[in-house]
């Protein structure tokens, strides 16, 4: 792969996920920080209006609810936790909700556990509905759901959420604005002789070492929350930026190509990372063979997998499985998320989509396969 440069990287970057921890948001617990959310949506819209795609990850609620609750110090009891999120919260969106639409940018509320997304169909229906919502222009604002989640399936930090979002939606991008201008060789907050990391590769086992715990009161991860999601993100090609959220348009000049804040390069290009993805981590369900205008559209025309091309379906499989895809002559030629479980897909196998309906009670996608879903193995 041809080595990136760091300002190629966000001058390149389509769809970016920015994360931004509580400290930042809550100006150290002090309440939501509003004038800097501000600033942050009136760079995030300027991105959308230049045709970028991107997402919040944003912390804060606990942080949040603790201040509006009048509680001092963080909860010991998850069940407090979850209370200080559930009423945090509150305050967090609509923070987001205001300032963005003051910059003319529509936003979406999208809270998200450790289940959801290593369940298979609803990995499927949340990836569908953050890439509607892109689609859209509208900013999906992003935390962990925390009202359902005790500390064994917590994603715990939002810096593995962020990671697990870009690894999601395949974003090109990952920036995590923080309290420090990136990451240092050392914590800063305890050894002023640290020195500042401008670049290296994500997933570099010499990061970790670097890497120490949280300096704040109110962050949860810490630097090294920070290193391992940059490694994530590196999974499905992702690179990510650590920067000073303070740091005055940060956000645009990164996109501009300029230099801030710490980049962790992604050794593996966005479709090779997903193909490797789709063949490792997953089993193979099942497979639909299809005909030859459809083996066309899928190989040679970038094209999602339609019901009408297909001839005819193997195996027993669920919405969200992963199967693969055969030519009329019994050769595979791709492999793919399934929308439609096999007993739906026979319904509607060589069916247009206007007979979905009629089919299954219900419109689902008009593809079987989407293209974003789907990656060519021949
Ligand atoms: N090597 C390092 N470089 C920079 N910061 C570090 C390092 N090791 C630990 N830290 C600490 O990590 C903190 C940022 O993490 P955290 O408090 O969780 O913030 P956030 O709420 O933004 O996730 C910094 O304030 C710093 O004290
Ligand atoms: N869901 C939690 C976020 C957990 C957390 O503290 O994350 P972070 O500050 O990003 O390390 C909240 O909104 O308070």
């Amino acid at each position: 792969m041809q080595e990136k440069t760091g300002s190629q990287v966000l001058l390149n970057a389509k769809r970016i996920v920015v994360k931004v921890g509580s400290s930042l948001v809550t100006d150290e617990g002090r309440g939501l920080d509003a004038a800097a959310i501000g600033q942050w949506c009136q760079q995030l819209a300027v991105l959308v209006k230049s045709g970028r795609e991107v997402i919040m990850v944003s912390s804060g609620a606990i942080a949040e609810g603790m201040k509006r609750l009048g509680w001092a110090t963080r909860p010991k009891a998850i069940h407090e936790q979850q209370a200080a999120a559930a009423v945090g919260q509150m305050g967090l969106v609509q923070v987001y909700e205001s300032q963005l639409r003051d910059n003319g940018v529509g936003s979406a509320q999208v809270l998200l556990t450790h289940a959801d997304l290593a369940d298979r169909e609803r990995y499927l229906n949340a990836r569908s509905t953050l890439l509607t919502l892109l689609q859209l222009g509208v900013v999906p604002v992003i935390n962990e759901n925390d009202t359902v989640v005790n500390d064994e399936i917590k994603f715990g930090d939002n810096d593995t959420l962020g990671a697990l979002v870009a690894n999601l939606v395949d974003a090109d991008a990952l920036i995590i604005l923080t309290d420090q201008k990136g990451l240092y060789s050392a914590d800063p907050r305890k050894d002023p002789a640290a020195r500042f990391i401008s670049e290296a590769k994500a997933g570099d086992p010499a990061l970790e070492a670097m890497a120490g715990g949280t300096g704040s009161s109110i962050g949860k991860g810490g630097m090294i929350t920070k290193i391992l999601a940059a490694k994530r993100a590196a999974g499905s090609g992702a690179s990510t930026v650590i920067a000073w959220g303070r740091e005055p348009n940060a956000l645009i000049r990164l996109t501009q190509g300029e230099s801030i804040g710490t980049l962790l390069l992604a050794q593996t290009p966005k479709n090779q990372a997903r193909k490797r993805w789709m063949a490792d981590h997953l089993q193979l369900r099942g497979s639909v063979a299809v005909d030859a205008g459809a083996a066309v559209k899928v190989r040679d025309e970038g094209k999602s997998l339609l019901p009408i091309g297909m001839v005819s379906v193997q195996g027993e499989f669920s919405r969200g499985d992963v199967i693969a895809v055969h030519d009329a002559a019994g050769s595979e030629i791709a492999r793919g998320l399934a929308n439609y479980s096999s007993a739906e897909a026979r319904l509607i196998c060589r069916k247009p989509s206007t007979e979905f309906e009629k089919l299954l009670g219900y419109t689902g996608e008009a593809e079987m396969v989407h293209r974003t879903n789907l990656v060519l193995t021949s």
